[in-house]
């Protein structure tokens, strides 16, 4: 049976990204099959749910496939005692307090570390934009000191509320309703919402990790919205990992170690620590904060923590920590997809006010692909452009100003911008082509569209049949077959009308 499911796996890996494989499938383990009835482990109650909503079928489906017979899949979690096994996870509750005769030596090499922290920075960004200038890294220190300050009603109005996130370093913009989520972001989104639903839950600590600019910081803040929206009176502490050493340099130097402590082990109810890796190779400061995890994992508190990478990755930070990051939930986020990139940059621009059409939309969003940083940078740059040459923001604007930063303009197309143009041409709506109607005039049109959306974008079958309305995959690989067969076999009228419309969409 192990066979059917191994075979069921590689059906399933050919089916969806890599990325959603290595997500949600790559760990699903089988463990024993009554007649038809396939009974597989996941590591949580999370991915149970989520599995069990978004992909069921589809492994059903795979299973049948390699199985040749009808099967039914149940989905439960590995018990404790197997998972406790399988990760050998350390559950030593270790000392809380480092022994205060220590403080002296480790207030020397803290100092040095603090000062290599400073240099660090400076080297690394010459013009100024991570100045870690003495104000600056005291106004964070102040802000931070701040974090737990709750209002003081039990129904504070909006305002309060926006007050209370400002003080703890919290961007009261950066929320979940403003965060547009696509697949490679879905999980890691999803895990946050439970996390702030359920602070000190199922999954702590939640780790976040990924590259540059997409989105990291965005969902810690709306973690700790979250947790304060739900709880005015929770006790949510936000900040990076370079302002807790510096924060610890500065408790040991004023010898008051007891606020320092207090303040993070015993007055905070959600702790959220952003770009962790910044604290490699800062022993007294890992030190601290393995003293700091431990205080209040053991007290049910939540920690959030971000990174670049993930745990086992991180260089330069104890084993200790690396393998406390893991014992709750790590969720990575990739650069999002080329939807998920039109969506962020129409909803930035609505937030701002700025005026542009979907084609300039495309244009960015296929232009730069990795960092939404830089995606939304460069459409406030256009924005502010076209307000001081009051012009309407064009393509040819848009293009000028791609030229002028250097960056090379993208040809990449979207689903929906195909299935718009796909259905003008035909004269019907986009509604029609993701709807289920199949008379020829309208099942023709969205059987090319599939066969255009496959051939460019980089989207799986099943991730085209959601968004061609929630169809079924084997109806989008059956269209790119047919289309495409014709193709092959050279049948010129299908050639020609395909040429058309790829014309059209890349005028
Ligand atoms: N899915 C998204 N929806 C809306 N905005 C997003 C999304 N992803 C990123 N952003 C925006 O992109 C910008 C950069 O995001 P953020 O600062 O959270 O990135 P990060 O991953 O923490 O980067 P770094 O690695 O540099 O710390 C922010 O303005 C954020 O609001």
């Amino acid at each position: 049976m192990t066979d059917i499911w191994q075979a069921a796996l590689r059906d399933l890996q050919e089916k969806v990204s890599s990325h959603n494989f290595q997500s949600w499938f790559k760990n699903i383990k089988y463990h024993h099959c009554d007649g038809q009835t396939y009974f597989l482990e996941v590591g949580d109650e999370f991915l149970k749910a989520w599995i069990e909503d978004n992909y069921l079928d589809l492994i059903e489906d795979s299973l049948e496939v390699a199985s040749g017979e009808p099967v039914e899949v149940k989905l439960d979690v590995a018990s404790a005692y197997e998972r406790q096994k399988a990760g050998g996870g350390e559950q030593v509750v270790q000392s809380i307090d480092a022994p205060e005769e220590a403080m002296a030596a480790r207030m020397g090499r803290l100092q040095a570390e603090g000062q290599a922290v400073v240099d660090a920075a400076v080297v690394a960004e010459p013009s100024g934009a991570g100045q870690t200038s003495a104000g600056q890294s005291q106004m964070k220190l102040d802000r931070a000191s701040d974090a737990a300050v709750r209002p003081s009603e039990p129904n504070p109005s909006p305002q309060e509320l926006a007050e209370t996130m400002m003080a703890a370093g919290i961007n009261p913009r950066h929320d979940f309703d403003e965060f547009v989520v696509g697949p490679s972001n879905q999980f890691v989104h999803a895990a946050c919402s439970a996390v702030a639903d359920n602070p000190g839950g199922s999954y702590n600590p939640l780790f976040i990790f990924g590259g540059v600019g997409l989105g990291k910081t965005h969902l810690l803040h709306a973690v700790g919205i979250e947790a304060i929206k739900r709880n005015p009176q929770a006790r949510v502490v936000n900040l990076s990992s370079e302002d807790f050493m510096n924060q610890l340099i500065t408790s040991l130097r004023q010898k008051d170690m007891n606020s320092f402590r207090t303040q993070f082990r015993n007055n905070c109810d959600v702790l959220l620590i952003d770009d962790i890796q910044f604290i490699a190779g800062k022993d007294s400061t890992q030190e601290e904060f393995f003293h700091t995890f431990n205080a209040l994992y053991h007290s049910g508190k939540q920690i959030v923590i971000t990174s670049d990478v993930m745990p086992k990755d991180l260089p330069g930070i104890e084993e200790r920590l690396r393998s406390r990051f893991s014992w709750g939930l790590c969720a990575d986020i990739q650069p999002p997809e080329m939807e998920t990139r039109i969506a962020i940059l129409e909803k930035k621009a609505e937030a701002d006010g700025i005026e542009m059409d979907k084609d300039v939309a495309i244009l960015l969003a296929s232009s730069i692909r990795s960092n939404v940083r830089e995606l939304e940078g460069t459409l406030i740059r256009l924005g502010a452009q076209a307000s001081l040459m009051n012009q309407p923001i064009t393509l040819d604007l848009a293009r000028e100003m791609l030229d002028r930063m250097n960056i090379e303009q993208g040809r990449e197309l979207s689903t929906e911008y195909i299935i718009e143009v796909v259905a003008s041409d035909f004269g019907i709506t986009p509604r029609d082509i993701k709807g289920s109607r199949r008379t020829r005039a309208i099942s023709k049109p969205r059987q090319y569209a599939m066969y255009l959306a496959r051939k460019h974008t980089d989207h799986s079958y099943p991730q085209l049949g959601e968004q061609f309305g929630g169809k079924d995959h084997t109806t989008v690989l059956a269209a790119c077959k047919k289309i495409g067969g014709l193709i092959e076999d050279g049948d010129e009228e299908m050639t020609s009308l395909i040429d058309g419309l790829e014309a059209k969409l890349l005028r």
